[in-house]
C-alpha cells in the first residue's frame, strides 16, 4: 500500500496530475485498504478483477493474496505506473481501456481473460476495487449477470451509489441497481468514507460495500436477460402504474397481452408503482414473461 507522498511521487515520475474527469481519487488511508481486503478475505485460490488501478496502491496487495488479477485501467499513464510498481508479478494482467465497451457491456478483454483463469482456480471471482464514480453503477448492473460469475464484489463507492445497492422498495434511492443486486445476492454497507481519506479529496462522501451472490436467490432467475430488460422497462416509468408502463415495452415482448395475469403470478398489484415492487416480484414477472415467450 502506498502513502500519499509515494503517490504525488509515482505521478510525478511520470509527470501526471489526478485527472477529475476520471474519478482519480486516491485512497490514501491503509488501514482502510487493509479493512477492504480483510473483508474481502482473499485466497491464492482466488481471482480478483480490479477496475480502476491507479497508482497500483490496492494492486500491490491483490496480486500478493490473489491466485490472478486482471486489471482495467483507461489511463495510459496510470497503466505506466502500475506496471513499474507490479513488476515481475506473473499473476497480473493489465489492460489499458475502458472498464465499459458500452453503457450494458463490460470490456470483452477483460472478460474473456476472467472466463479462462474461472477455469483454472477454483476459488472465488470478485471485484475488489476502488470504482470512478462515473461507472460505478453501470459496471455492477453488468457484472452482477455477468458470464463468468462473480461470486462477490467489495468495493469503494459514492455514498450514492451505496444507498441505491441497498435501497429497499419504496426507498427513494431504490431503482434498477438495487433491484438487480438484492435479486441476486446481499448487500451490505461495510463502512461510511468522508472525503479526507481519499488525495485530492473529493466534494463527495463515500462508502465500502459488500455484495455476495447468494445462489438460490440466483437459481430462481430464469433469464438475466430478461429480468434487467423487463427492470428498466418498468423502473424507467417508476411512478406510473405498472399496468401503464406495458405500452412502454420493447417489440421482443410486443406480443404478450396478458399482463393482467402475468402480474397476478408475479403477485404484483397493477395499480402499484414499479418503485414499490420488490426484487423478488420482478424475479417472478420475469420468469413468467420468459415461460410465455417459450
Ligand atoms: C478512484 S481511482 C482509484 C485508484 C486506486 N485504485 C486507488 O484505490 O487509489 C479510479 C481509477 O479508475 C480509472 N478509471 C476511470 N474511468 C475508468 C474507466 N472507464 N475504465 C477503467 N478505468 C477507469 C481512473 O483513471 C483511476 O485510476
Amino acid at each position: 500500500m502506498q502513502t500519499k507522498q509515494e503517490i504525488q511521487a509515482l505521478l510525478a515520475g511520470v509527470a501526471a496530475v489526478p485527472n477529475h474527469r476520471l474519478g482519480q481519487n486516491f485512497l490514501i488511508d491503509k488501514n482502510l485498504l487493509e479493512f477492504l481486503l480483510q473483508q474481502a478475505s482473499v485466497t491464492a485460490d482466488d481471482i480478483v478483477f480490479e477496475v480502476g488501478c491507479g497508482t497500483g496502491t490496492l494492486s500491490q496487495d491483490l496480486s500478493e493474496r490473489a491466485g490472478a488479477v486482471v486489471i482495467v485501467e483507461y489511463d495510459r499513464l496510470m497503466c505506466r505506473i502500475t506496471a513499474g510498481v507490479l513488476a515481475g508479478r506473473e499473476n497480473v494482467t493489465m489492460i489499458n481501456a475502458d472498464a465499459l465497451d458500452n453503457k450494458n457491456k463490460v470490456n470483452l478483454e477483460a472478460m474473456q481473460r476472467l472466463a479462462a483463469l474461472r477455469r483454472q482456480f477454483k476459488g472465488r471471482l470478485m471485484l475488489i476495487a476502488n470504482l470512478p464514480y462515473q461507472i460505478a453503477a453501470s459496471l455492477m448492473c453488468n457484472l452482477v449477470t455477468a458470464e463468468p460469475v462473480f461470486d462477490a464484489m467489495y468495493i469503494t463507492v459514492q455514498k450514492e451509489v451505496a444507498q441505491r445497492m441497498s435501497a429497499g422498495a419504496g426507498d427513494k434511492h431504490y431503482g434498477i441497481l438495487s433491484i438487480l443486486m438484492q435479486a441476486a445476492g446481499n448487500v451490505k454497507l461495510l463502512r461510511k468514507l468522508g472525503p479526507d481519506v481519499f488525495w485530492p479529496a473529493p466534494k463527495v462522501e463515500s462508502a465500502m460495500v459488500s455484495y455476495v451472490r447468494d445462489e438460490g436467490k440466483c437459481s430462481l432467475i430464469e433469464n438475466p436477460d430478461i429480468l434487467k430488460r423487463l427492470i428498466s422497462v418498468f423502473m424507467g416509468h417508476r411512478r406510473k402504474m405498472m399496468k401503464a408502463c406495458v405500452k412502454f415495452v420493447p417489440e421482443e415482448f410486443s406480443g404478450i397481452n396478458e399482463w393482467d395475469s402475468l402480474f397476478e403470478t408475479a403477485r404484483i398489484n397493477p395499480q402499484d408503482r414499479p418503485e414499490k415492487v420488490r426484487p423478488e416480484q420482478y424475479v417472478e414477472l420475469a420468469n413468467a414473461v420468459s415461460q410465455r415467450l417459450k
